[in-house]
């Protein structure tokens, strides 16, 4: 049976995705549904589902008016089905967030971590900046996979982790002690089996602006040693930027490839 994979379709850079989505399924020479989700039913037809970047307190307001923030905390936490969220997608797919809209915001959850939203500012503080990705390296003797177009939009990070069991595997080769991540403050509330893997840091970009000042990022937020914008925690991957807006789908097609796995359609 072939594989269906929704793209949340309630606001944002659904269309995108879709696009990025089949051409990844054909580089792979596969059959894949793309489905626009909207309703709970049509969750319901999906082995896995991309949450697109947008603007997370409206995703949150409709979810909650279409009947989906349930139904979402079922697929990504009860079921576990594989689930990646960019930008607004990740916000909603973390457990917190901080320099919320006044009186926060409903989130899926699903990620141990807390992201800070507009970690970088306003929309002119938006930027494309090359990310180098050790994730999509196929194999470890593969050479260096070319850095990705990042596109980051009002983009947030990861600033707290909220589980000490964590891995960095955002370099190659690397060892961990070296890692100037933050280290782990607060133990997972919900007891997981998996692990948060960071996947990408983003180095020598730091908040000077007055989102800022106005959050708490400075107590745990990684000091000059960049900040986290891709993870994985099981079934769950999110980036803090945009690959669907850019004409690499690289990332488009390792996903695919994981969700394939994982649901042993391969
Ligand atoms: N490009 C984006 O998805 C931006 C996310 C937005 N800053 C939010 O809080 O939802």
């Amino acid at each position: 049976m072939a594989l269906s994979v929704g793209v949340l379709a309630l606001q944002g850079g659904f269309s995108e995705h879709l696009h990025s989505l089949r051409r990844a399924a054909a580089d792979l020479n596969r059959h894949v549904n793309c489905i626009e989700v909207r309703t709970p039913e049509q969750l319901s037809a999906c082995d896995a589902l991309v949450i697109p970047g947008g603007e997370s307190t409206t995703l949150s307001l409709v979810a909650v008016q279409s009947n989906l923030l349930e139904p979402l905390r079922e697929f990504v936490k009860v079921k576990r089905k594989p689930t990646w969220g960019t930008c607004a997608g990740l916000i909603f797919l973390s457990e917190e967030a901080s320099s919320t809209k006044r009186g926060g915001q409903e989130l899926v959850g699903g990620l141990d971590v807390r992201v800070h939203r507009n970690h970088f500012g306003r929309q002119r503080e938006s930027f494309v900046t090359d990310l180098e990705l050790a994730f999509l390296e196929a194999t470890p003797s593969s050479s260096k996979p070319p850095p990705f177009p990042a596109v980051f939009i009002r983009a947030p990070v990861v600033d707290k982790l909220l589980t000490d069991e964590v891995e960095d595997r955002s370099a190659q080769n690397h060892v961990a002690t070296e890692t100037g991540l933050p280290s782990p403050v607060v133990k997972s509330r919900a007891a997981k089996n998996a692990k948060v893997e960071v996947l990408a840091v983003l180095p020598g970009r730091h908040a000077s602006n007055e989102a800022a000042a106005i959050g708490d990022i400075s107590a745990v937020a990684p000091k000059g040693d960049g900040d986290i914008v891709a993870l994985r925690q099981g079934n769950v991957f999110g980036t803090s930027f945009h690959p669907e807006l850019t004409d690499d789908v690289r990332i488009h097609t390792w996903w695919l490839q994981q969700v394939l796995q994982a649901t042993s359609l391969n």
